[in-house]
This record gives C-alpha cells, structure tokens and sequence, in this order.
C-alpha cells in the first residue's frame, strides 16, 4: 500500500503553525490523499515553560557561584546542584502536564546522591526545586528529598523509535556554566524517533547578535530562549517571556565572509582538523568558541555560519546534546549531518552513531563545507 506524505502549513496562521504531519495510508475507498495534522501546542507549551524554570535556577545558582568568595571556581558541587536541579524541575514539570504518557532520557541519575554524604546536597536541591515552584504558582506541592531523586530518576528511559520520549541535558556545556560562560538547558520531543520539537533554554547568549560590536557592554541584555517545532520555523524570545520573533540561519554564500563556532573545550574538539576545514573553504575570520548547544541557537538567528563539532576518536555523542539544537537549526533553514552527509538519527537509543563528528550550516554552503569536510579528514588520515 502506497503511503501519502503531506504538509500542511496554513499560511493564514499568525502564530508558529505547529503541526506536525502524519503521515497515514490513505482510506482503501478513496484515491484523495489524507492529512492528519498533529498539534505540538500543549508540548511546546509544557516545554518552554519547564525549560524557563530550570535556567531561572540555574541562573540564580551561578550567580551564587561568581559571587562567592569561598567556594573556589573549581569546585564541581554547584554545577551538579544546578544539573540535578534543572533535570529534577523539567521532570516533575513534564510529569505533571503529561501524567499518561512520560518518558524522559535525560543525563543525569540520582545514583551518587543516594551514596554516603549525599543528604545535604539533596537538601540544597531539593530547596532550590521548591523555590522554583514556588514561583511559578501552577503546581500546589512542596517535594521532599524523596521526590526529587524519583524526579531525576525518571529521566533513564532508554528512548527510541517507538512512541514519545522527552529528551533533556538538564545543563549542556558544565564548563562554560562554571566559567560564567556560555551555557544551555536543552530539551526535546522525539516523536517515532524524529525529533519534533526542541527548546533551548540560553540564559547567557546576549539578545542581540554575536557578531555585533558592543555586546559584552553592561545594556546588551541577555537570555534567550530558541523554540521550534517540526514544519513551524523557529523563534526566540528573551527568557523574560516578552515577545517571540521568527529567526532564519545566515544566508551567506561566501566562505569567504562566513564565520564559524566550534567548542570552547579544546579537549572537545579536534581545532586542528576544523582549521584544515577552514582553511580549504577559504574562511577569513578566526573561530568564535562558545560552549554548549547555545552555537546551535547562535547560528539559528544568523551570528555565524557554520558550526564544526569534531570530537576526538572514541567520544560517543549523546542525543541530549544535539536533539534540541538540531531541531532549532534545521527549522530556521539550516542543514545538520554527520561528517558524511548524513542526518542524525536519534532513534537508537541514546547515542548518536555518527561518521567523526558533526556540522552544521546552511542549505547555500552545506556542498562546499562537506567536501572540504572529507578532504581534510582524507588529509589527516593520510599525515598520521
Ligand atoms: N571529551 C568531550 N568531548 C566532547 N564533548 C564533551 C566531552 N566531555 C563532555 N562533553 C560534552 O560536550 C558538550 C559541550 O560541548 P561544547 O564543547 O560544544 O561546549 C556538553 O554536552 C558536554 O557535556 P555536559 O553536558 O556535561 O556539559
Ligand atoms: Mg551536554
Ligand atoms: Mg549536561
Ligand atoms: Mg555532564
């Protein structure tokens, strides 16, 4: 039986149309094709809402941790009650909007809070998840400890192809977050395996382009947050909750003019392989490194052009760190594959197989990246 694939974008909606296709065999008594639209509203929704919670408590655990004269840049323990609090609040926030149907993969697990010695920082967690709460007024509860780790531990599904999972880094890019850089909550729906809807939650990326002169001066506000859904463009807004705006990756054609991200670890990425690339494209500009999926929502507006992620032999991706960002991306007209043209497939679990890395541009500059792409990696291969 043949299978019938069909859009449907109403061009009359003024706001993101959000649907998603079905895509059904048509009737056996009819020759008409059959549109099954499917709505993500409720999704998206749900989504923004526990993304915006999390990065308010992850902001306010920052800004503890730059103001501290005691604890030393060095110590991880903020980082993890920021982590295992933003992945408790998205849990227990998409638990409690979708209480038939939950399934959530997500990084973190409540495995060494439960050791020896983990109470008190449960209970630090455990406190700033209810504050968030709080604040937020929808949900009548205070959580105990309790709560809160079955709330982390409810993000250890396993994902897939089959049916709906949720997936979230609860803090991508740990690093960057330590070093008062950049940072990102990144959340998104798998739907059949496809992802079908992404947020990314920035609250350090300024409002205004990368690219612009002047960013870092104390006016230019900053806190974004990227939403897209499959077929319904993408769009920012401040993390404030003011307005949306419509965003579409960079149209440049030109190597030449084009500038690139690529991570701010060295350890996570191979500079010297994404210089080869740069180099053979012609790219004048000097690499911008940011930490996390906020390059994903960074190109997504138009800051720069394309985005290398080259990891060292060995490092096996997760679909946390890409589901949300390559949604965002692909939806404002970017192209996201593997080093060897091919889509990612987040249907396997929750690893991404990938050729060597991943990258990411626009439709215009995708053919010259991927072959200069493959040269440099024939390149390489051949000096070792
Ligand atoms: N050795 C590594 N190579 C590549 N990526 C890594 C490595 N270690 C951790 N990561 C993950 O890479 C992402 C950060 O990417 P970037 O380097 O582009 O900022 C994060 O998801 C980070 O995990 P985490 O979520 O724990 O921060
Ligand atoms: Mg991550
Ligand atoms: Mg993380
Ligand atoms: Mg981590």
């Amino acid at each position: 039986m043949s299978i019938n694939w069909l859009r449907f974008v109403s061009p009359s909606l003024k706001k993101p149309p959000l649907f998603h296709l079905c895509h059904l065999p048509p009737p056996p008594s009819s020759s008409s094709a059959v549109i099954v639209a499917m709505s993500y509203d409720k999704e998206l929704a749900a989504a923004k809402k526990a993304a915006s919670l999390a990065a308010r408590l992850c902001q306010k655990v920052q800004k503890a941790l730059l103001q501290s004269d005691v604890q030393s840049k060095n110590d991880k323990s903020p980082v993890t009650v920021a982590d295992y609090g933003s992945q408790a609040l998205v849990s227990f926030v998409l638990q409690q909007e979708f209480p038939d149907n939950f399934s959530l993969v997500a990084e973190e697990d409540s495995k060494d809070l439960r050791k020896d010695g983990g109470q008190e920082i449960v209970e630090r967690i455990t406190k700033l998840v209810n504050d968030s709460l709080t604040i937020d007024g929808s949900y009548n509860v205070t959580l105990s400890t309790e709560d809160v780790l079955k709330a982390i531990d409810n993000g250890r599904s396993e994902g897939g192809s089959q049916g709906r999972h949720w997936v979230l880094d609860p803090i991508d890019g740990t690093k960057g977050f330590l070093r008062g850089d950049q940072y990102a909550i990144a959340l998104a729906l798998l739907d059949g395996g496809k992802v079908v809807l992404g947020v990314l939650a920035c609250p350090n990326l300024p409002l205004t382009s990368l690219s612009d002169a002047g960013q870092h001066s104390p006016n230019n506000k900053v806190g974004c947050l990227f939403f897209a859904v499959v077929g319904g463009g993408t769009y920012m807004q401040p993390l404030d909750g003011s307005s949306a705006v419509k965003v579409q990756v960079s149209a440049v054609e030109n190597p030449e003019e084009a500038s690139f991200f690529e991570s701010y670890e060295a350890a996570h990425s191979m500079h010297d392989l994404s210089s080869l690339i740069a180099q053979k494209l012609g790219v004048k500009a000097p690499p911008v490194r940011i930490d996390s999926q906020a390059k994903y929502g960074a190109l997504s507006r138009g800051d720069g052009a394309i985005y290398l992620r080259l990891p060292h032999k060995g490092y096996r991706e997760k679909i946390w760190d890409h589901a949300a960002g390559c949604i965002v991306v692909s939806e404002a007209g970017g192209v996201v594959t593997d080093a060897a043209g091919q889509p990612l497939d987040f249907s396997k679990g929750k690893y991404l197989d990938l050729d060597t890395g991943i990258i990411v541009t626009n439709q215009k500059l995708m053919p010259l990246l991927f072959n200069a792409v493959r040269k440099s990696i024939q390149e390489k291969a051949s000096s070792l």
